[in-house]
């Protein structure tokens, strides 16, 4: 049978000193579906993806590529093997223009590569017409198409968004949607994004997991986020 897991998270833990952020956690993302890990404030979601990403260690359990176990690896030979990261808050540097933040994305790709693809300018035009204006005069709906296309540039095989709805104007919500959408559809990616916006979850994933205090308490498909007994678990 192909494989058709693109990243798998196993009974992970990961602490902060003494405090235990995520406990037991497991959940697999699939090729070319969307899956979201819903919760509220403080529950362990960007911790999970920082794990994921190679940002913070985990103190149990193994994350999977693929076959390849890459549990230990640091954040930058994940990058290169392809999963594409667009953090909480953004960071997008301020005073770098549109052009040199997509461009920072270089450096983990080989030099004939080394392009910003049309595509990325097709799914958010607006980084296009703001090409050398600087990251820090962008709304906080521009930064965070421009923090999804610096994903994008390194041509992810999975994209981890986190919250990438937080405190967006509706309207680039629903671009940002639409550009997901594509990219699971099109090109066959695998997206993990953790979200508090239930209705977002609900329009776009097809897998669901709902997270409490580092845990994750209920997973299913995206329409059992509609049963009565499944919203009982959502707090947010
Ligand atoms: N660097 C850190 N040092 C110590 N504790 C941390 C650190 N980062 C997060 N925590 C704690 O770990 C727990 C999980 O935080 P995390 O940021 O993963 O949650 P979250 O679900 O992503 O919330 P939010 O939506 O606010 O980002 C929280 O109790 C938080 O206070």
């Amino acid at each position: 049978m192909p494989e058709t897991a693109a990243l798998k998270v196993q009974s992970i833990d990961l602490h902060y000193g003494a405090a235990q952020a995520l406990r037991n956690v497991s959940l697999v993302v699939e090729k070319a579906k969307i899956t979201c890990v819903l919760g509220r404030n403080g529950v362990g979601k960007s911790s999970l993806l920082r794990a994921i990403v190679g940002q913070h260690p985990v103190s149990n359990g193994e994350i999977l590529l693929g076959r390849d176990a890459i549990t230990k690896a640091p954040s930058y030979t994940r990058a290169g093997k392809g999963i594409g990261y667009v953090p909480q808050g953004r960071e997008i540097f301020a005073q770098l223009t549109v052009k040199e933040n997509l461009e920072t994305g270089y450096a983990r790709l080989p030099r004939k590569q080394r392009f910003i693809e049309e595509e990325i300018f097709e799914l958010f035009p607006i980084l296009k017409d703001m090409l050398s204006r600087r990251g820090g005069d962008l709304s906080g709906g521009q930064q965070q198409q421009l923090a999804i296309g610096r994903a994008l540039v390194t041509r992810p095989d999975i994209l981890v968004l986190d919250e990438p709805t937080e405190g967006i104007q509706p309207s680039i919500i629903k671009d940002i949607g639409r550009a997901i959408t594509y990219l699971r559809d099109e090109k066959g990616m695998a997206i993990l994004l953790v979200e508090q916006y239930l209705d977002f979850c609900r329009e776009l994933a097809d897998v669901v997991h709902i997270m409490d205090r580092g845990e994750i308490t209920h997973s299913g498909p995206a329409e059992d986020l509609d049963r009565d007994d499944v919203r009982s678990y959502l707090t947010v």
